[in-house]
């Protein structure tokens, strides 16, 4: 199982790297992966699990951060309504978006990232993701709220940016132009 000494952090080079899309179909070795990176959220959102082998919590990991720079992203997250977006995806990709934009008014942390890094983290409102799942089957994902947001902060760990790139260096907490804040 992944624990927190997989999990890379920054500095190290992996994280500010394009990583290479996954030759489809996917070997049995990256299929093991993604689904090590979803039992990884699974546990880390289990307390007992979690307090047992000190896991933080995440509703996300992208293998850049197990140093895998393969494009490679799970998500664990729930929206406002309760709905669970538990996806494992090869190659995905923000296909449209909204121009509205929204932000967590409680910002984002980072597994690869040992500090708080305070401010609002300006993401697309709503966006229209593609990838192939687990399976081999071609998803198809319109996302809003919360899980539109994490995905997005997965998708950028596969080009090597960091959510604090995002915020504002002047005003940390300025409201970003025609946005939405969540949570
Ligand atoms: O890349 C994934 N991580 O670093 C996992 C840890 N961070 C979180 O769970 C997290 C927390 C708040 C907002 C967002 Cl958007 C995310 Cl993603
Ligand atoms: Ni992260």
């Amino acid at each position: 199982m992944l624990t927190m000494n997989d999990v890379v952090k920054e500095g190290h080079p992996v994280l500010r790297e394009k990583a290479l899309e996954v030759k489809l179909p996917p070997s049995t070795e990256e299929i093991d992966t993604l689904k090590k990176m979803m039992d990884f959220l699974k546990n880390s959102q289990t307390p007992e699990i979690a307090e047992k082998y000190d896991l933080r919590p995440g509703v996300g990991i992208a293998a850049p951060q197990i140093n895998v720079s393969k494009r490679m992203i799970a998500v664990l997250a729930e929206d406002s309504k309760g709905k669970v977006y538990d996806f494992g995806l090869f190659n995905p990709r923000i296909v449209s978006h909204s121009v509205e934009k929204s932000y967590l008014q409680s910002g984002e942390g980072c597994l690869s990232v040992d500090r708080a890094v305070p401010g609002y983290v300006p993401r697309y409102a709503r966006i229209t993701v593609k990838g192939t799942d687990i399976e081999g089957n071609e998803v198809n994902l319109r996302l809003r709220g919360f899980p539109a947001i994490v995905f997005q902060h997965e998708i950028d760990h596969l080009n090597g940016v960091m959510f604090y790139d995002h915020i504002d260096k002047v005003d940390p907490f300025k409201v970003p132009e025609n946005s939405t804040a969540i949570g």
